[in-house]
């Protein structure tokens, strides 16, 4: 039986790890949290990020990352993204040269505007480079655990890589493709939150599915300019990584993300909603992220300015939302536009 070493036990180390255990690997779980540890070893669950779900057998937590990654063939790090840049240091000497890496973070490193597998590049040595790919699209890790179908994207260079993860993953009720566009495929991933968390707001704020639906396309439009003028395909967004996670986020009842927006809605500051969330929205980090890295590369992000001014700015949700309804007239899609003859 080959290991498996998933590092960060939230719940999407979780339910990645109930699938790799399904799948047959041996997965010992790291998380820093030893009361977490202890309760996963001892009874078989997660209570604070996977509530009645049973923990597999063959998954056994730990602390200790050399211990869990001690003769793992593949290394899922998916702990939340201020995180991943501490972990890739201090695996970077402990990998084997063979061992296969993967991203399951979603999220754009503040200040240095890295995608998580850049993060890891940077960190692990140049040897562990070509094992490095990305596992994102729509995953609610509640119902993934559950063996609820879904479907996701693995994403390298490679695609001898991308095949031996979707070999590893695959099962009957997670079906996995491959997209061998990593920058868009993590921007997607990453930059969906920003949206699903002014979904929230919208909801909060007790506006309709006409206001969501507008969000989703308006923001998929914002998410494929940026992910485009940052060297993504922009087919990849009509994809799962893309439309698929930006969909799944904004309506679920299970995002951390849009929940986050629905207290700030409802009037409650930002502080006051992150201090209510036991997990991580890594939209706020992200928004941030996103809306300098928009202006750095001069691309028009509205709904990713409002988001970012109502989160940091103070701004409140109802102006943000007018300011949005009352900018200038546009047309929809420029590229119909110029396709368009004496139009
Ligand atoms: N929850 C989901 O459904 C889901 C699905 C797809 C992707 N993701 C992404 O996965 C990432 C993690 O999300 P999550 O939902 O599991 O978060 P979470 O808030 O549920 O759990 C985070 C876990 O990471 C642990 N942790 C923090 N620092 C650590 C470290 N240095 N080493 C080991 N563990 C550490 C915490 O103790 C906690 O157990 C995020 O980027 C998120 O966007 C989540
Ligand atoms: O619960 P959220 O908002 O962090 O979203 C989780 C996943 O990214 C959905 O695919």
């Amino acid at each position: 039986m080959d290991k498996a070493a998933v590092i960060g036990g939230g719940s999407w180390g979780s339910a990645i790890a109930i699938l790799l255990a399904n799948n047959g690997y041996r997965v010992s779980l790291r998380d820093i949290s030893k009361e977490q540890v202890t309760e996963i070893n001892d009874k078989r669950t997660n209570s604070n990020y996977l509530p009645e779900v049973k923990i597999p057998e063959a998954i056994t937590a730990t602390t200790d990352l050399k211990e869990a990654v001690k003769k793992a063939k593949l290394v899922v790090v998916v702990v939340p993204s201020d995180a991943i840049r501490k972990v890739a240091e201090e695996l970077s000497g402990l990998l084997a040269v063979d061992t296969v890496i993967i991203s399951a973070t979603k999220g754009i490193e503040e200040d240095s505007y890295y995608r998580m597998s850049e993060v890891l590049e940077d960190e692990l040595r140049s040897e562990l480079h070509d094992n490095i790919a990305v596992l994102s699209g729509p995953s609610h890790a509640e119902e993934v655990s559950k063996e609820l179908p879904t479907t996701v994207v693995a994403a390298s260079s490679s695609r001898l890589l991308a095949e031996q993860i979707q070999n590893i993953f695959m099962s009957d009720t997670f079906r996995v493709y491959t997209n061998p566009d990593v920058v868009g495929v993590e921007l997607g991933g990453a930059l969906k939150n920003i949206i699903a968390i002014a979904a929230g707001i919208t909801d909060g704020l007790g506006y309709g599915d006409n206001t969501k639906a507008a969000l989703i396309t308006r923001g998929m439009a914002e998410i494929k300019r940026l992910g485009v003028a940052l060297g993504a395909d922009p087919m990849t967004f009509a994809g799962l990584s893309g439309i698929g996670d930006l969909v799944v986020t904004c309506a679920s009842e299970h995002s951390r993300n849009r929940r986050l927006g629905f207290k700030i809605g409802q009037g409650k500051s930002l502080d006051q909603a992150l201090d209510e969330m036991k997990m991580v929205a890594e939209g706020v980090r992200t928004a941030k992220a996103a809306y300098q890295l928009a202006g750095r590369e001069g691309v028009e992000v509205p709904i990713i300015k409002q988001a970012y001014q109502v989160l940091f700015e103070d701004k409140s949700p109802c102006k943000a939302v007018n300011e949005l309804m009352m900018r200038g007239k546009k047309h929809e899609i420029e590229e119909v536009v110029q396709n368009k003859d004496n139009w």
